[in-house]
């Protein structure tokens, strides 16, 4: 797999705006023909049509040129490990940019991270392991995937990672994965549609944590905490500030006068300099006006 920027690969005849890419692909389909081929791409080229040219250029898609559909583009990362099928929307050359350093230059397939062509229902490795060393499954829970190891629950998060799925229950924790991009998963239809849903209906999400301890809260009159941690950058402001955005949101709809007021003043409290009074006085506010005064009056536990 080779990568260049735009002025290498332009020299080539391709015309440029911006840069463009040297992809090879490599083929699993017969034994006759070239084993890889090599194409120039903008950084833009979607899955779609790096497959169409790949099969083009390989001549494996019969006399009349067609046949790309027969045929998926495969990411690999590691030799023998997962695969990973790309969608027609995705962007061969954004992978590749996630890679190591080492691997987004001269490649070759031997060291793994490199683009596959293989035919639909081939799921053999490539070192001819079908087994292979990790179980790739879609699944909402990690508690439902049929081998439970760290192997499987890495190959279960990076699939559904690049499938957009960014959140992952694993029983009652809610595992979020930083996309580092926007997702259009956050706007009030979502929120919409989270709230009163049973657990495991919907894809995990963090609006149905929000959710589901508004409403613990509320209806079993018991005190609720959500704890977020997580290295720095991993996007835990973030996931604060899309709890208590639903938390508002869902005040909107009258369960509580003065909700709003007091989740929006959660803000500064969550900056950690400040004390533990200012953390114990907001919650103790927040339950005041959200429960019934006959409910408990014992302050609602908390991790910080
Ligand atoms: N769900 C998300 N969707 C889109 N971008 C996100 C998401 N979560 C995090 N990010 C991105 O990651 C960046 C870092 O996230 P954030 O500031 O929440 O991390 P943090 O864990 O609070 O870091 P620190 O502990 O250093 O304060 C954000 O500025 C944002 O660009």
């Amino acid at each position: 797999m080779n990568v260049t920027n735009g002025s290498e690969a332009s020299a080539g005849g391709e015309a440029s705006e911006g840069a463009t890419y040297v992809l090879s692909i490599y083929s699993r389909l017969c034994q006759d023909g070239p084993p890889c081929c090599t194409l120039v791409v903008p950084q833009g080229a979607m899955a779609t049509s790096v497959l169409q040219d790949a099969v083009a250029t390989l001549g494996v898609g019969g006399a009349e040129g067609g046949g790309a559909d027969l045929y998926q583009l495969v990411e690999v990362r590691e030799e023998g490990g997962p695969e990973f099928v790309l969608e027609g929307a995705d962007r061969p050359v954004e992978r590749v940019l996630l890679w190591p350093p080492h691997a987004q230059t001269q490649h070759p397939q031997s060291q793994g991270y490199y683009f596959l062509l293989r035919s639909h229902g081939d799921h053999s490795h490539g070192d001819g392991n079908s087994d292979g060393p990790f179980q790739e499954q879609d699944v909402d829970d990690l508690c439902s995937l049929s081998v439970l190891s760290e192997a499987s629950i890495l190959a279960t998060l990076r699939t559904r990672f690049y499938a957009n799925q960014i959140y992952t229950n694993a029983g009652g924790v809610l595992l979020a994965l930083n996309p580092f991009c926007f997702l259009p998963i956050y706007n009030p239809i979502h929120m919409k549609l989270y709230n009163g849903q049973r657990p495991g209906r919907l894809r995990p999400h963090v609006f149905a944590m929000a959710d589901r301890a508004l409403c613990a809260m509320l209806h079993r009159r018991s005190s609720q905490a959500i704890l977020i941690t997580g290295h720095s950058g991993s996007g835990k402001t973030q996931t604060a500030n899309f709890l208590l955005h639903c938390l508002t949101a869902l005040s909107h709809k009258g369960y509580a006068n003065g909700m709003k007021r007091t989740i929006l003043g959660a803000g500064p409290v969550l900056e950690p300099a400040l004390s533990e009074l200012q953390w114990y006085e907001m919650f103790l506010s927040f339950q005041q006006e959200t429960l019934p005064s006959s409910a408990s009056a014992r302050p609602l536990s908390y991790i910080c």
